[in-house]
């Protein structure tokens, strides 16, 4: 398992070592030593989320407030997202940076999004599964979110525009600025 800095402060690109034979193929998932020799620290994980989403699905951006702030490792079991994050952590040299990846069950890339990070993904293939770990439970009332069309972040989910499948929720997120002056 290799584990790589990404662009932005704290979020990690992790590459597990596949053993592939006759049989198929395994690789360790999560492995808290490994991470803590890496990283410098472990997450105490205590909700594992999973979702199967359509092509054009477009989640996000989430984030929890607060105290209700989660740190993530995400991964596709199965089919081909892509993963963006934004740090919105007040204060950080990499604050309003965006960073995406596409993780799929080929490539078996996760990602580690520290808490403070909006992330939403884009599916790219027929179907997805996503699944992640989260260091802090769901609080539907700490919810918080940007919209995924924010002119100023200006992601390529890499869908198009009428192709996309988006939530009544996420449909109404704010804008970057609005999101800004709640921080
Ligand atoms: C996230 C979550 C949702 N739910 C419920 C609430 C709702 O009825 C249903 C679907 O919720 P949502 O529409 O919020 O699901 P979704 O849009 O998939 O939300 C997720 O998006 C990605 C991008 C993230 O980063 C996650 O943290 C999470 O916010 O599941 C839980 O019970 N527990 C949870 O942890």
């Amino acid at each position: 398992m290799t584990i790589e800095k990404t662009p932005l402060e704290g979020c990690f690109l992790i590459k597990p070592k596949v053993f592939k034979d006759n049989r198929g193929l395994f690789f360790e998932s999560y492995n808290q030593q490994v991470f803590q020799g890496k990283v410098g620290f472990a997450p105490n994980f205590v909700q594992d989320n999973q979702a199967l989403s359509k092509y054009g699905s477009v989640r996000g951006l989430h984030l929890q407030k607060g105290e209700f702030a989660q740190a993530k490792l995400v991964r596709a079991i199965q089919g081909e997202i892509l993963d963006v994050v934004v740090d919105v952590r007040p204060g950080s040299t990499t604050f309003g940076q965006v960073y995406c990846v596409v993780l799929s069950g080929e490539n078996n890339y996760q990602l580690y999004i520290p808490r403070g990070f909006a992330h939403g993904y884009s599916t790219l293939s027929e179907k997805a599964i996503f699944a992640y770990k989260c260091d802090n439970f769901y609080a539907k009332h700490a919810e918080s979110g940007i919209i995924y069309n924010d002119t100023t972040l200006a992601i390529d989910w890499g869908i198009p525009a009428a192709e996309m499948i988006i939530s009544d929720k996420d449909k109404i997120l704010p804008t970057f600025e609005a999101f800004k002056t709640t921080l």
